[in-house]
């Protein structure tokens, strides 16, 4: 551990970082404006079944409005002490640059999410970064780093464990003592109010400047570049390209044409007079409610005066603010409320107390509120909506300006290359990802890059590794084994897509928008819970469930039949992995919506004479929620029963699935059986959500020890860089534990494999079809899933998901009585879930049956039944179910 000096002339330095900062988060003002910020009502999920009280008690908790934290059993997410904001920036508050702080922490290992690595961190500036060792740090060798300030943190002091968790960035670390741990939470409290001040700071001063410029005028604005202090604190930095006349004159061309950023001081010193009127109200407030809470009933008044569609409150058990009710409570509706989360992220905070903070304030018993309270009430909403206004349209007109100078560096960058020498080949590969263009030769040979052997066992949470024997890590050798075969597979056609199927080629209707839904009420009132059970608007809905969902996983089910027609053991394991990967690409498009719940008992089939498969599903247990499939051709058979558990870490949601595939190739008597990985939605509070998988998989053969295989999705290393999302590497192993095969790419471009007779894209996904954005970005057999044909209708069971009508409203584009007709449904199978359990009967799904597997976990098979039942005499006798 050591420390270093703090430095001032580092701080003036870092302005200009923190002034790009600020630009890059204008673009991510919508996320910020949503009012989503977790960090506020810090309601962490740490895997305990007890938090759902927590929560509760949360409630009740006393906390300071000056630095709140809220415990969950062991955990506690720390807020910081909000910024200061200095509009006219003449009085700097003590921005000293907190000292360096750096040594050894545990690293849980990025996957599969058990074990530590030993990692040297080094706390500078408020960017935590990391090596593998000391000596990496020095050699300028970092594997990771992350803006403390942009991060939910939160402490477990037990375990001396810090988390820190930034939406597209998760860091699980330890400290090895007591001490370490107290040091390491300090200094980071410190380096994230650091970073948070100085980006309030850097904000101020370009207000100033954008107020300077305002001042000056447009007209005046000629092609002088250094009259503005934009550029020249753009130039200073080297933000931008070397300045050239081409370039000059497009600038100030751009700048006498753009008046916005006239409107953008405008709305931001409205912005600023609403936030001290706010801060006003709420003081206000305070001493008059001292003692005093919200009802329910003034809450949903504020959230329908936001507009913000929520769903009715269920019948809720009073106290209960867990469990199905969406009765929000005070702190998850002002949590929405408190647009701007003043004091824990926004670089545009002000010296407000945040809103959540006096919320925590109010909640003790509650009392009649008085009619001036309300009034301030309501003066708040609506100061607060006008924020969210003013704000909006500044992030509206700095991202145009954003735009904009993107194009004149673009426009820049190519003046360049068209000017300058071409940079070598090697030059360039380090500069991107290699394109098509880039690829010379037709097939690369990366088995000078490809780590071979088994992957190095890393320790578990009780050894420690050195951090110099493991490769768990993404490599740099593993990165370019990626780009060489990510450069293969672009070289390689798409597969033609079959001409017509005769199935449809679009929805009825285009996808609603759902920006407005305020998500994070919905989580808070249901952490803890699997997502499988949470009951959401519509409007969040994608019209297909998860049982529809779980037949999207035999999209590629042509390499089923390739690998059956493979009788090379190893080959055919290679094509085996191909379609376990190949099911998880649909999450590139998919992360706006999310799948209906099935309810309990309900059914899919789908026949596709075209795939030569029929499928079917059944939601088998409501407690956990279960979903069975089968699907069986003349190649083979796929089965898997889906349940998950699902972590929040304040800004991302992992998505933790148990439960074993299964494949089945009767030509060959194999058993393959694998597990699924990880899948995070990252940002998951806001409009840039992202889904990443990773974790490894081992795809078992259980019928033969011939060859195994292992698949690693990796965990993207670097903020804000695409060119290292969703890699895949993998290995076909023999028995003796030799690499036969490998192969990789990207889940959602391709897997090429270099070990094959002829080295080959072994998979591709198909290309979209069109508009597919404006159809939820179904893919084409997405789109036919819930597709009832007249033929068809009377040969389903009444279980089918295709017959229900809150789904079928959705895809018709009917979203308020989709939503009506869910609620409907949701509480007819409470209703029958009560009526059960009166009975004091268990529910037994009718087409598949509860056994164990050979290692005695709990799996459902199909009784066989469904089939036999559909040909003769049919579904209409069967007995009185009403799902809906
Ligand atoms: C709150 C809403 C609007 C956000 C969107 C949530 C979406 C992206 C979530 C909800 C349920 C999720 C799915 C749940 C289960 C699985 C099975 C797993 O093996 C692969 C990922 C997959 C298929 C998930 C993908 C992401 C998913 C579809």
């Amino acid at each position: 551990m050591a420390f270093r000096p703090s430095n001032w002339t580092f701080y003036r330095s870092n302005r200009l970082a923190g002034l790009r900062q600020i630009m890059k988060d204008a673009g991510g003002f919508q996320w910020c404006l949503g009012g989503l910020d977790l960090s506020l009502a810090s309601g962490l999920e740490k895997s305990s079944p007890t938090w759902n009280k927590a929560s509760h008690s949360r409630s009740s908790s006393t906390v300071s409005s000056r630095h709140s934290r809220q415990m969950i059993k062991d955990w506690e997410v720390i807020d910081d002490l909000p910024v200061e904001m200095h509009m006219g920036g003449d009085h700097p508050q003590d921005m000293t640059t907190p000292g360096v702080c750096e040594g050894y922490l545990l690293k849980r290992r990025k996957w599969p999410l058990k074990g530590w690595h030993k990692r040297y961190f080094v706390l500078e500036a408020g960017i935590l970064r990391y090596s593998k060792n000391q000596q990496d740090v020095s050699r300028g060798r970092v594997q990771g780093s992350l803006d403390v300030s942009l991060a939910v943190m939160s402490v477990n002091k037990k375990s001396n464990r810090i988390d820190l968790d930034a939406g597209d960035i998760l860091y699980h670390m330890k400290a090895k003592s007591h001490e370490l741990f107290y040091i390491w939470m300090t200094k980071l409290q410190a380096h994230r109010l650091f970073k948070k001040n100085e980006a309030a700071q850097v904000h101020s001063g370009f207000i100033q400047t954008l107020s300077h410029s305002a001042a000056v005028g447009p007209a005046q604005r000629n092609g002088d570049l250094s009259s503005t202090g934009v550029i020249d604190l753009a130039q200073a930095s080297g933000a931008l390209p070397s300045a050239n006349t081409a370039v000059n004159r497009k600038v100030s061309a751009w700048l006498q044409q753009s008046h916005d950023p006239d409107n953008c001081v405008h709305e931001l010193n409205r912005c600023h007079l609403d936030l001290s009127e706010l801060n006003r109200l709420i003081q206000r407030l305070q001493a008059l409610e001292v003692g005093q809470a919200f009802t329910n009933g003034d809450l949903q008044r504020i959230i329908s005066m936001q507009n913000l569609s929520l769903e009715k409150p269920k019948k809720a058990k009073s106290g209960k603010l867990w469990g199905h009710s969406r009765t929000l409570s005070t702190v998850e509706a002002l949590g929405i409320l408190s647009s701007s989360h003043l004091s824990s992220s926004s670089h545009l905070g002000a010296s407000v107390p945040s809103i959540p903070d006096y919320v925590y304030s109010q909640l003790s018993p509650p009392t009649v509120t008085s009619p001036e309270c309300k009034k301030i009430q309501q003066d708040i909403c609506s100061t607060s909506l006008r924020v969210l206004a003013s704000l909006k349209s500044v992030h509206e007109t700095l991202s145009q300006e954003r735009q904009k100078i993107q194009e004149v560096w673009e426009s820049n960058t190519i003046h360049q290359s068209n000017t300058l020498t071409e940079p070598s080949a090697e030059q360039h590969s380090s500069l991107r990802p290699p394109s098509v263009a880039d690829s010379g030769a037709e097939y690369f040979d990366a088995s000078d890059d490809v780590v071979c052997g088994s992957s190095s066992e890393v320790s578990e949470e009780s050894g420690l590794s050195d951090g110099s024997t493991t490769n768990s890590e993404p490599e740099e050798g593993h990165a370019s084994a990626t780009r060489k075969y990510r450069a293969s597979i672009s070289k390689t056609p798409n597969s033609v897509v079959p001409k017509s199927t005769g199935r449809r080629t679009t929805l009825p209707a285009h996808c609603p928008d759902n920006s407005h839904v305020g998500l994070m009420a919905i989580l808070y009132n249901n952490i803890g819970k699997d997502l499988a059970r949470v009951s959401m608007p519509a409007a969040l809905n994608e019209p297909v469930n998860l049982l529809q969902r779980l037949c999207e996983e035999l999209e590629y089910s042509e390499l089923l039949d390739t690998a059956s027609n493979t009788p090379d053991p190893y080959q055919r394991m290679v094509y085996i992995a191909a379609f376990a990967i190949s099911g998880y690409s649909t999450a590139t498009f998919r992360n706006r919506y999310k799948p209906f719940n099935p309810v309990l008992g309900e059914t899919y089939e789908c026949i596709r004479e075209d795939r030569g498969f029929r499928f079917i599903s059944e939601q088998v247990c409501h407690h956990p929620p279960i979903s069975a499939c089968h699907a069986e051709s003349e190649n083979f058979s796929f089965w898997q029963d889906q349940r998950w558990k699902n972590k929040f870490w304040g800004k991302s949601l992992e998505i933790l699935p148990t439960g074993m595939v299964n494949v089945t190739l009767p030509r060959y008597g194999d058993h393959y059986e694998w597990n699924k990985v990880v899948t995070c939605i990252h940002n998951v509070l806001s409009q840039q959500r992202y889904l990443e998988h990773y974790g490894e998989v081992t795809i078992k053969n259980l019928n033969s020890s011939v060859c195994t295989c292992k698949i690693t999705f990796v965990k993207s290393r670097y903020w804000g860089s695409d060119t290292n999302k969703n890699e895949v590497q993998g290995m076909v192993l023999d028995q003796s534990g030799s690499v036969i095969h490998r192969f990789g790419g990207l889940w959602h471009e391709g897997i090429f494999c270099d070990t094959l007779p002829t080295p080959k894209c072994v998979w591709k996904p198909n290309p979209q079809p069109k508009d597919h954005l404006l159809y939820y970005g179904f893919s084409t057999l997405a789109m036919e899933l819930n597709e009832l044909t007249p033929d068809l209708e009377p040969l389903l069971p009444p279980t089918d998901s295709r017959l229900r009508p809150d789904q079928r409203l959705l895809e018709e584009g009917q979203v308020n009585e989709a939503d009506r007709k869910k609620d409907e449904i949701e509480d007819i199978q409470r209703d029958r879930r009560k009526a059960l359990a009166k009975r004091g009967e268990e529910h037994v799904p009718h087409f598949f049956k509860k056994a164990k597997d050979l290692c005695g976990r709990d799996v459902w098979l199909t009784n066989g039944s469904y089939w036999k039942l559909r040909e003769d005499p049919g579904f209409v006798n069967m007995d009185n179910i009403t799902l809906w």
